[in-house]
């Protein structure tokens, strides 16, 4: 069995500022992790890069030759990717171990994980490889600023949870900008109730309806909880990751590792 997050969110919102952390993280506590990038757009990277896709295909290229802008040519490389699952990704995947950790920094093009089927597939390509998956969900929380985006923030990670039906992690990143932790805390753990209210006052209304079912649907999936990420703390960091592990299942295995690691074997 090997271990893996999907790490998705919107463009800019930290999924490859957070693998590096994540990496140097682990790196501190003695455990292995591998970090892929998945991102042919990419160009420089704070992690050593165990798997890439732009060994497989090119942005460059593709855009150059197929006359594409970079959001269409990015569409095409990972529908390139997923015609290659069977041989690409198999074929990388085979270099790891049973019980290895793979994460995964994915492009941050919202269609990838709301319609576009790819990363879906790619999901179930590494299910049937023996893989548990978790999809962790970054929302910046630059953003949450008022409930209007905190409910499209919450849409937004819900349509990939539906679409990649993965255990879900949701997590606020950027938590060092936050200068008033007051203003974050009513999005960390809300009341529904509270949050309706804001959502009244804040439009007009004969949309009191709609912001009803809305905040109902966003109660019911669970949706409102997000693990609040600050790099800056290697504590929050590791309760961030224990959360994910718990979500996949990951630790008896990690007791093994860590007796590898202990200094009398040398
Ligand atoms: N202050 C602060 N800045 C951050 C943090 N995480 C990311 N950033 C900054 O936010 C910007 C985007 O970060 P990335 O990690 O590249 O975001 P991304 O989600 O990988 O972006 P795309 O791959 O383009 O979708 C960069 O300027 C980062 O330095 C954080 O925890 N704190
Ligand atoms: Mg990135």
């Amino acid at each position: 069995m090997g271990y893996a997050q999907l790490v998705i969110g919107p463009a800019g919102s930290g999924k490859s500022t957070y693998c590096s952390s994540l990496y140097q993280h682990c790196e501190t506590i003695g455990r292995r992790i591998h970090i892929v990038n998945l991102d042919p757009a990419a160009e420089s990277f704070d992690y050593p890069v165990a798997m890439d896709i732009r060994e497989l295909i090119s942005l460059e290229d593709v855009m150059e030759e197929l006359k594409l802008g970079p959001n269409g040519g990015l569409i095409y490389c990972m529908e390139h990717l997923e015609e290659n699952l069977d041989d690409w990704l198999s074929e990388e995947l085979n270099n790891y171990l049973d019980d290895d950790y793979l994460v995964f920094d994915c492009p941050g093009q919202i269609e990838l994980f709301s319609h576009v089927p790819v990363l879906r597939n790619f999901v179930d390509h590494l299910k049937r490889n023996n893989f548990s998956v978790c999809g962790v969900y970054l929302l910046d929380s630059q953003f949450m600023t008022d409930v209007t985006k905190f409910i499209s923030g919450c849409m937004a990670s819900l349509s990939a949870m539906v679409q990649l039906e993965l255990p879900h992690v949701n997590i606020l990143s950027k938590m060092d900008l936050v200068t008033n932790k007051r203003d974050i805390e009513d999005y960390l753990n809300p009341e529904p109730r509270v949050l309706l209210s804001e959502l009244n006052q804040r439009m007009a209304p004969q949309f009191e309806k709609l912001n009803k079912s809305l905040i109902e649907l966003v109660d019911e999936y669970s949706m409102v909880s997000f693990l609040p990420l600050d790099l800056r703390k290697e504590s929050s960091i590791q309760y961030v990751l224990s959360q994910i592990d718990n979500c996949i299942q990951y630790g008896e295995d990690a007791d093994v590792k860590v007796k590898d690691f202990d200094p009398e074997d040398d």
